[in-house]
């Protein structure tokens, strides 16, 4: 791709629906600061659940559909975004969702966690080549919250920014949820109807949960939470109307949807401000001039 805009973003993500879940506004607020922004699904999410009922065949184990359909709702969901360079890794249907950890969906001939790591590298070092994205997010090695394809996702673009070499970006975050706002998150929702952390002690007992220090980045896209919220919705199958996620959104407004955060492993952390130094932009410290 030629004449691209001076910042480029690459975000890999494992399912769709996980790109606004955890990176909706992050999304957002760099298509409308005029980056280029860049999507790569590595599954079309086959093995979902289904909370629309009138689809309810269209399920794995019936006519094994949803992947066609969630396609769709992933693309709605990026033109709400205002996201138009978004592709499947290796094409729509080269790798299929692997399901949860330890479930026989796991060793599908074609699950994204059999993937042959250098294979399923290769797609995205193409693309790197074409992008020469300056910032990459991804999940951490545990994929955030352990689920096969993510911590997939994870190797593959780790992989596959050491392959690309110059054309690999030069930072590289990982998404992340602050413990102070899990804390904040657990109380502000304790006693209430659909509480996502009902069963949930402590935060220490979620997959997820990153000291405050060790955070580097807080992207306020809260301009863009209703882009967030409306891009969610075409996510119908995945986040019915009753999800708790609408709860933050409309309890807590702006500040739990349109904030995302990020660790840093890759790259100098740029000029930051605040009380833990976290940084407002990604591409903070990045000569983007000269790429
Ligand atoms: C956000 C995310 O990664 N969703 C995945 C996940 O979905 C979970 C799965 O359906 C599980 O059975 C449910 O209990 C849980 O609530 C869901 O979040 O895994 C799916 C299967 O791999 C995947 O399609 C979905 O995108
Ligand atoms: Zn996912």
């Amino acid at each position: 791709m030629t004449d691209l805009p001076a910042r480029r973003l690459l975000l890999v993500h494992a399912h769709p629906d996980d790109e606004v879940i955890g990176t909706g506004a992050t999304m957002a607020h760099y298509v409308s600061a005029g980056a280029h922004v860049t999507l790569v699904t590595c599954t079309l999410g086959e093995e979902g659940e289904i909370h629309v009922p009138d689809l309810a065949r269209l399920g794995a184990a019936h006519a094994d559909q949803l992947g066609g359909y969630r396609l769709v709702e992933w693309e709605r969901a990026c033109t709400a975004l205002g996201v138009t360079d978004h592709r499947m890794l290796g094409g729509p249907g080269r790798y299929r969702d692997s399901g949860m950890m330890g479930l026989p969906t796991n060793q599908h001939p074609r699950a994204f966690w059999g993937a042959d790591l250098d294979e399923a590298a290769a797609h995205l070092v193409e693309i790197m080549r074409e992008i020469r994205p300056q910032v990459m997010i991804t999940y951490d090695e545990n994929g955030f919250y352990g689920h096969p394809d993510h911590i997939q996702a994870h190797r593959v673009a780790m992989r596959a920014a050491e392959l690309a070499g110059p054309d690999g970006p030069e930072k590289i975050y990982w998404t992340a949820m602050p413990l102070s706002v899990l804390v904040d998150g657990m109380e502000a929702f304790r006693g209430s109807e659909s509480n996502p952390f009902a069963e949930v002690e402590k935060p220490e007992d979620l997959p997820f949960g990153t000291p405050d220090a060790e955070i580097a980045a807080r992207i306020d896209g809260t301009d863009h939470y209703a882009k967030k919220t409306a891009a969610m919705r075409a996510h119908a199958t995945q986040i019915p109307d009753n999800s708790w996620l609408y709860g933050i959104a409309g309890d807590f407004g702006g500040e739990f949807m349109g904030v995302e955060y990020y660790t840093l492993v890759k790259g100098e952390r740029g000029p930051a401000s605040g009380p833990h130094g976290w940084e407002s932009d990604l591409f903070a410290g990045i000569d983007t001039g000269d790429r």
